[in-house]
């Protein structure tokens, strides 16, 4: 399996690391660490050991790497206006392509221009960073859960979550990826935004009480309009939101990767976070108002 990372940055960089490792031709497009990957090659530190990759395939241009027979997408979802001219040059006829970005419309915006059928989406619960140039940080977790934009179970899904298994990804396939995504929503929309707009890490965040509330009744309206979008099997909210709120109380100060690009003046990703769902949620009847408030503010955050 020849395989192409999209977007080489800190999720991108460790989960083509961690393929190549377990012996899979790995080749990445990269930008700003495509020097020091050229000459030092890749170091991954993680709790479960640090490694480094010598020799990396890497080029700037994607049409120096493909064809290949995967295209692992890992831009952040600001940077789609770009995603298809990058993607173009790594395809051929049974290429198909797994985005691993958050939010809503990233794989339709591929299927437009390659078709459905090559389409998957991931979720990942995954924390990493950048370092240096050349070093990516894991900091923990990793798992994915990947499905077919058509829905169902696939051979080629339960292919590709074996390969992330066998390179110590756990990672399981799964039969409605829109459910899934509405899932990871219910996390990323509340602690995402808020982290974002107070610049308080999610532990602060729970253990302030007025916002802990806030945030378990914005979870019950991200799942209410995910539950308004046919999903094969809803989610049930009093369980998933006690499973989400005890999971983040053992991530210790951890700060999620809208605060760090709202504290580094990067664009956020408000559109697949926010707008795709705010969109989706209010044409199947929902209005999740305390959402669209703050897709409001942290749009207004944006226009400094
Ligand atoms: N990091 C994490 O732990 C997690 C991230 N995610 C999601 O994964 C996605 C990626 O996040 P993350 O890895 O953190 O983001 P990063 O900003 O670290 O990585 C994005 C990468 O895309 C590259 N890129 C952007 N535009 C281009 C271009 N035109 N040509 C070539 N490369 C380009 C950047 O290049 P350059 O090297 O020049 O900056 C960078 O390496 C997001 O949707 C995020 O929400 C989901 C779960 C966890
Ligand atoms: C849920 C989490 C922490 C990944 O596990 C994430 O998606 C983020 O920080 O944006």
């Amino acid at each position: 399996m020849k395989i192409a990372i999209v977007g080489a940055g800190a999720l991108g960089l460790y989960y083509g690391a961690m393929l190549q490792r377990a012996g899979n031709d790995v080749r990445f497009l990269l930008r700003r660490d495509y020097q020091a990957i050229r000459k030092d090659g890749l170091s991954v530190t993680s709790p479960n050991g640090d490694f480094h990759l010598q020799a990396v395939q890497c080029a700037l241009d994607p049409a120096e790497l493909g064809p290949v027979d995967l295209v692992l997408v890992g831009l952040k979802t600001f940077a789609n206006h770009r995603l298809i001219e990058l993607v173009a040059p790594l395809m051929q006829d049974d290429t198909c392509v797994l985005t691993l970005q958050n939010g809503l419309g990233n794989e339709e915006l591929l299927a437009k221009t390659f078709g459905a059928e090559r389409v998957l989406g991931g979720i990942a619960f995954l924390c990493s960073n950048r370092g240096e140039p050349g070093t990516v940080h894991h900091m923990g977790q990793g798992r994915i859960r990947l499905g077919e934009l058509s829905g169902g179970f696939s051979e080629r899904a339960t292919a590709l979550a074996r390969m992330f298994n066998q390179a110590q990804v756990p990672c399981e396939a799964v039969d409605d990826l829109r459910r899934a995504r509405w899932e990871k929503l219910v996390w990323n929309i509340p602690f995402n935004g808020l982290s974002a707009l107070t610049g308080k890490n999610v532990t602060e965040l729970l253990r302030h009480e007025p916002s802990r509330r806030e945030i378990i009744a914005i979870m019950g309206e991200v799942i209410a309009a995910g539950n308004a979008q046919d999903l094969n099997t809803p989610i049930e909210a009093e369980i998933f939101i006690e499973k989400m709120i005890s999971a983040t109380e053992t991530m210790d100060g951890y700060r999620p990767s809208m605060m760090i690009d709202r504290l580094e003046g990067h664009p956020l990703e408000l559109e697949a976070i926010y707008g795709v769902p705010l969109t989706r949620a209010t044409a199947c009847g929902v209005e999740m108002v305390r959402v669209r408030m703050l897709h409001a503010l942290l749009e207004l955050g944006e226009r400094n």
